[in-house]
């Protein structure tokens, strides 16, 4: 059986809106980290949601060989867990109830171990003392946190993390994805991640997938899809792969391109 994600023929949208058409995603190995690339409004949030079940898709969508789209939507949902760009507001629970709430969405039940598990996870994430604080008084970079713990806490076997980087310094900026790294390796499940930072992709992806227009224009390793090339054709930008001090490959912008695709 194949192991991993697999997409085929695969379309998602809006009622009056196509964003995604006939994608095909070879193949997304367990146990690494997929980075999704693109401008703003090339779609991937719509294909991250359209995964998860919550966005109208076509197609093909192979979890280790069995159809996702062919699944009620809450048995999907033991399985594919979605992380959105930012948690609801207005939600009045404490950090560690929010994350028994998510345990139990999951069909889980809060025993002495899972409670031991919580709070490891909190730990790792550097937010065990906000235990007891309350949602709508954390600042955005803690309410980021919360919502990973929330996600993993859930077990999930594709786990799609919608920006979560975004309201963290930089710092958090690492650690938070060497923790998604611990994690997808450990728990050996697929992690796509939707980030804007070219360098954050380079560093962290195991495989990148660059969307534009709703279209897959390139998937493959960091190095094969990050290139001046693709900086320019999708971004705009005139780009330059650099090595830093310890030898790693790190993009810099000298401007933009002439006449500018978007
Ligand atoms: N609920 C909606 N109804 C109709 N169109 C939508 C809806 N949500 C998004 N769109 C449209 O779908 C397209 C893709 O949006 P999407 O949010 O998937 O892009 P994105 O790549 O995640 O962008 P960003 O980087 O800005 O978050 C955009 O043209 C957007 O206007």
């Amino acid at each position: 059986m194949m192991t991993g994600l697999q997409a085929n023929h695969f379309n998602a949208g809006y009622p009056r809106k196509k964003i995604i058409t006939d994608l095909s995603i070879p193949g997304l190995s367990r146990g690494e980290i997929t980075v999704l690339l693109g401008p703003n409004g090339s779609g991937k949030s719509t294909l991250l949601r359209s995964f998860a079940g919550l966005n109208h898709a076509t197609g093909e969508l192979l979890l280790d060989g069995q159809d996702l789209m062919k699944q009620p939507f809450a048995q999907r949902a033991k399985s594919v867990v979605y992380l959105p760009q930012s948690l609801p507001a207005g939600v009045h629970l404490h950090v560690l109830e929010s994350i028994v709430v998510a345990q139990r969405a999951s069909g889980g039940s809060y025993t002495e171990k899972g409670e031991t598990e919580v709070m490891a996870l909190l730990q790792q994430l550097g937010i065990s003392h906000l235990a007891l604080s309350y949602l709508d008084q954390l600042s955005g970079g803690q309410k980021q946190l919360v919502g990973l713990a929330q996600s993993l806490i859930r077990q999930p076997s594709l786990l799609l993390l919608d920006e979560p980087l975004s309201a963290l310094d930089l710092n958090y900026q690492f650690h938070v994805m060497d923790l998604v790294r611990k994690e997808t390796v450990k728990r050996n499940i697929i992690t796509v991640v939707v980030v804007h930072d070219i360098n954050i992709a380079l560093h962290h992806a195991d495989h990148v997938l660059m969307l534009q227009n709703g279209n897959l224009i390139a998937d493959g390793k960091p190095d094969e899809v990050i290139t001046p090339e693709s900086l320019a054709q999708v971004y705009g930008v005139r780009g330059r792969i650099e090595r830093c001090s310890q030898g790693r490959p790190q993009v810099l912008i000298d401007g933009l391109v002439e006449r500018p695709i978007y």
